[in-house]
């Protein structure tokens, strides 16, 4: 979905029939992109003027998770964190480096094969268990994204790895331990980050045990254009947290000033970001962050997005305990069921995101 109205499944109209993916784009044209991928230019990243790789970042350290005497420290600097900007970076997290190594360079060998292997995923059903897709499942306002992703449910993952790519063969054993190995920590995680609310560490329990997790793996090519085309457009992710590894930098997050950001690479760190399912839930005290993708002129880049929401049928709305008179009721309850092509982007003329829609505003 993009908008309330619209959804992403655009296709046709503004791309070339002659490719299937960036991947093979970048084979036939070298040095310059093809038009529909270029943005207007007040929508480019502009990589000159963007503000310095800021290190205020917070990189929380998680190697005391489990040591109760250290939990208020850690509390309070997730609740900071999630507040601030629904963003942060977690070291000594517990995944081996060689679990997310296995899992980039799994990803990295399925976007490297033929394109005919890869369609055979494609679909246009956003509720398809495994999709793959092109920069083509993907136009806003025209304009394409230097992207190629495959996307797969993960949870339970007995009940769906099977349905993933059988080849590269080592696909599912190194994509399947990195995804478990991301739901342990994404549980870990909302616990800190309820009690972070001053809500009890098992708020949610059964819902976060049984709730959605997508694995939404990026692969953004080599782009010979770079300033003129973007990898993502920005967005927010629908759920409730998300956990992305990366093969180095490229993720741009936005400020509460509206500023982009790059995000600094930390060897061996996860990226962790609230999504909207969490802006609602916590009444609008922690925030969705918008992020973006941009692109490198030499190397390809892969990110693997664990997005982790609450179960598909389940309606989010504000925490009760959230609510009191200095704090009124700010998001109607909804239904984020139709949203697993899991971004929510605002598109040139700005029309309401699906969060958008869910705002109470005081009169
Ligand atoms: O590749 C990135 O850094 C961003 C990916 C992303 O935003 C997503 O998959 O939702
Ligand atoms: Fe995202």
């Amino acid at each position: 979905m993009i908008r309330v109205t619209e959804r992403m499944e655009a296709k046709g109209d503004v791309s070339d029939s002659s490719f299937t993916s960036v991947t093979s784009l970048t084979l036939k044209c070298p040095k310059k992109i093809p038009q529909q991928y270029v943005l207007p230019s007040f929508q480019r990243s502009n990589h000159s003027l963007l503000d310095h790789i800021s290190t205020e970042f917070p990189i929380i350290d998680l190697s005391m998770l489990n040591h109760p005497a250290h939990m208020p420290k850690l509390v309070n600097e997730v609740g900071a964190a999630c507040k601030k900007l629904g963003f942060f970076q977690v070291i000594n997290h517990g995944i081996p480096s060689w679990v997310m190594k296995d899992a980039i360079d799994s990803a990295e060998e399925l976007f490297r094969l033929p394109t005919d292997k890869k369609m055979c995923f494609a679909s246009a059903d956003v509720h398809a268990p495994v999709r793959y897709g092109t920069s083509m499942n993907h136009v806003i306002d025209k304009v394409l994204f230097w992207r190629d992703f495959i996307k797969h449910y993960a949870n339970p993952i007995s009940e769906w790895i099977h349905l993933w790519p059988s080849d590269p063969p080592s696909y599912r054993e190194k994509m399947g331990s990195y995804a478990k190995a991301a739901n342990t920590l994404q549980k870990q995680l909302m616990e800190v980050i309820m009690e972070s609310l001053g809500l009890n560490a098992d708020y949610l329990h059964d819902d976060i045990e049984e709730g959605s997790q997508v694995m939404d793996v990026n692969c953004y090519p080599a782009c010979p254009e770079p300033d003129l085309a973007l990898g993502m457009p920005p967005h927010t992710d629908y759920g409730t947290l998300t956990i992305l590894n990366q093969s180095q930098q490229g993720l741009q997050i936005m400020d509460q000033d509206k500023k982009w950001h790059a995000v600094p690479f930390v060897q061996g760190a996860l990226i962790v970001r609230l999504g909207d399912q969490f802006e609602v839930l916590s009444n609008g005290r922690y925030k969705s962050i918008r992020h973006r993708a941009i692109l490198d002129t030499h190397k390809q880049r892969l990110s693997i997005a664990s997005i982790h929401s609450m179960p598909m049928e389940k309606k989010v709305g504000p925490a009760p305990e959230l609510i009191d008179e200095q704090h009124p009721i700010a998001y109607k309850e909804g239904s984020f069921s139709g949203f697993l092509d899991h971004i929510s982007v605002k598109s040139v003329s700005e029309e309401d995101t699906y969060l958008d829609t869910l705002k109470i505003h005081e009169a």
